[in-house]
């Protein structure tokens, strides 16, 4: 795709092994052979609803033009599906039209990398996910959210701080399995209402301060084994799970944060488990990202696990 955000470096010279995204990028359409599907939510209603900055909106195409440069390894297929805006405030009827997308993109048989927006995407996603004759209808489903904050709120509308406590409640009525878990909860970030909601609703969570180079692996094994008991995995990433000076521009920074060195492991483990169907980036906000720093970084994670997603894809079907 040469127009808009997919734009980018052209190492002629090398041919075939010197691409990039922006050059094997296509528009989706429905039956090519199973790869990523990129599929945006250009909202930040969710952000501005929470009390937060707003900007997200923008963090779509910022993305994708973080992602233009990132080297293409074969035989990785990428596809984008554009993004469902929401310029008028009805944040429902977006999220809506996002699952509704993202459910026939999963029906074709695709991985979907949703590209935020407010992390209001999540509920978005988990709907498209969980839609009757989706991806993950049936069977149990683990969601794994990298984040500052348990986004876990009681709310009279949808907010970027209400996604899981929805996708929960839902799970709930519809008497579902589906099991959430945190890495990267900072305590200078949550309420104790929202420890208590984890703690009622059965929420498995690692603390920012817990997570080091001495304790990685034994949270990388028992990850690993916790994400063998279910059938379908959904992995979020908001932005402000990292530090603040990693990731600048989202609406609330961490003080903490993971480092990447401590991130990439873990969401490398979720993306590769093999049973990975659909994974966000949510809260990047190009308006408080200078020199575009967070989408860098935003873009080095996306490319982790679609690399993750399609190494196990390749074992399991070698
Ligand atoms: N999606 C983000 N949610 C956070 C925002 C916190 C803040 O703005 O300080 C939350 O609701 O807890
Ligand atoms: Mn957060
Ligand atoms: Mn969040």
């Amino acid at each position: 795709m040469s127009d808009g955000p997919w734009q980018g470096r052209v190492d002629a010279l090398d041919g075939e092994a010197g691409r990039r995204w922006h050059q094997v990028v296509v528009p989706w359409r429905p039956g090519r052979p199973g790869g990523v599907v990129m599929l945006g939510l250009a909202s930040d209603e969710g952000v501005r609803r929470n009390q937060g900055r707003v900007g997200a909106a923008q963090g779509p195409q910022a993305l994708r033009r973080a992602m233009a440069n990132l080297p293409w390894h074969p035989p990785l297929a990428l596809q984008d599906a554009g993004d469902i805006g929401c310029d008028d405030g009805r944040l429902e009827a977006a999220q809506q039209a996002y699952a509704q997308r993202a459910a026939a993109l999963l029906a074709d048989g695709q991985l979907v990398l949703g590209l935020g927006g407010g992390h209001e995407i999540a509920w978005a996603s988990y709907s498209g996910l969980t839609a009757p004759g989706s991806a993950a209808a049936e069977g149990k489903l683990a969601i794994v959210n990298f984040d500052a904050h348990f986004d876990l709120r009681v709310a009279p509308e949808a907010t970027s701080g209400t996604p899981f406590r929805q996708a929960l409640d839902e799970a709930a009525q519809r008497g579902r399995t589906v099991a959430y878990r945190c890495y990267g909860i900072s305590a200078t970030a949550n309420t104790r209402a929202l420890y208590d909601t984890a703690h009622t609703r059965g929420v498995d969570w690692a603390e920012d301060h817990q997570l080091n180079l001495l304790t990685l692996d034994a949270h990388l094994n028992e990850l690993r084994d916790w994400l063998d008991g279910y059938d379908h995995v959904y992995l979020s990433l908001c932005l402000d799970v990292l530090p603040a000076a990693v990731a600048p521009g989202v609406s609330a920074p961490a003080a903490r944060g993971l480092a990447m060195e401590l991130l990439e492991p873990l969401v490398c483990s979720v993306a590769g488990c093999g049973r990975l169907r659909l994974a966000d980036i949510a809260e990047l906000c190009p308006p408080l990202d200078p020199d575009g720093r967070t989408a860098r970084t935003a873009a080095r994670l996306a490319w982790q696990i679609v690399s993750a997603w399609q190494a196990a894809t390749t074992a399991a079907t070698a």
